[in-house]
């Protein structure tokens, strides 16, 4: 096994506020993690952290084995993958498809001069395939449905063949048919041995792929519960983490939640 991200006692501090406090987490490359908070928690700040595209305010930490503020960070980076909705305001609406995959090997968003060699090509090819894109390579990227989009950013980002695959909100904007497309997917990578570390953000236990092996529960900066997926993402946990109580079911990997009933019905509709 192989640490690929550690983080030892990590704060960050943004107008004298910390947004992360006493962060201790690491994942191994064999760890598929799900973080999950409410709005705010500090979730998108932990992905700048392990993404290498911050620094924290104290503590020590390590992606990939190199502490960040002793390494390149952009050697660092181009060893990660990361799908946000800020990488995909980045790739120009006419690239086709398949130059989005592509343009991944020199870490550039639209394609120019680069010369690509038949190894990227049929790396590309083969990725969009498996993400079922093969259908739309030729297609320009700002015709894609919004699911499209969101495998298209995924397979550029493991186009490289990342040591770790971070997504953010992944499932974020999608309807139910390409939610669930979508989570299939992942929860094939997800299982695959070959595949690298992942870490996903989200909002909703729903869109949690079968296959991910552990949780992180962040709560105003700070870890509330962390560790293997079926000790972690409890209703108990839940309700420490989101300041209410929830009915958590698990069916077959895939989780939902619901809010408990309150006893006595209480805010807009109640019965007077
Ligand atoms: N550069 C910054 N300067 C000041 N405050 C910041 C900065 N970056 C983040 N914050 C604040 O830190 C807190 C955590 O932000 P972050 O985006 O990490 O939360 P999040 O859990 O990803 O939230 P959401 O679920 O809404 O996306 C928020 O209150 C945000 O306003």
């Amino acid at each position: 096994m192989v640490t690929v991200l550690r983080l030892t006692d990590v704060t960050s501090v943004r107008d004298g506020r910390p947004i992360l406090d006493g962060i201790t987490w690491s994942v191994e490359d064999s760890e598929r993690w799900v973080i999950l908070g409410p709005n705010g928690a500090g979730k998108t700040t932990l992905m700048k952290l392990a993404t290498a595209s911050d620094f924290p305010t104290g503590g020590r930490v390590e992606v990939l084995g190199k502490r960040l503020g002793a390494v390149d960070v952009f050697e660092l980076r181009n060893r990660i993958g990361f799908v946000s909705s800020a990488s995909e305001r980045r790739i120009p609406r006419s690239e086709t498809v398949r130059d989005v995959v592509l343009t991944a090997a020199y870490a550039v968003e639209g394609r120019w001069n680069e010369q690509y060699d038949d190894t990227d090509v049929r790396q590309a090819e083969r990725i969009l395939a498996e993400w079922d894109l093969g259908g739309f390579a030729d297609h320009a990227y700002g015709t894609l449905s919004d699911g499209e989009r969101k495998r298209a950013l995924i397979a550029r980002a493991v186009m490289t063949d990342p040591e770790m695959l971070l997504l953010d909100e992944p499932s974020a904007s999608l309807d139910l048919g390409a939610r669930e497309r979508l989570l299939q997917m992942l929860s094939g990578f997800a299982r695959s041995s070959h595949s690298p570390a992942m870490i996903m953000v989200t909002h909703h236990v729903e869109e949690v792929p079968p296959g991910f092996t552990h949780a992180l529960l962040l709560r105003e900066g700070r870890i509330q519960a962390a560790g293997p997926i079926a000790e972690t993402l409890t209703a108990e946990h839940l309700e420490e983490t989101f300041g209410m109580p929830f009915d958590l079911a698990v069916h077959e990997g895939r989780y939902s939640a619901v809010a408990r009933p309150e006893r006595q019905a209480s805010g807009p509709g109640r019965d007077i």
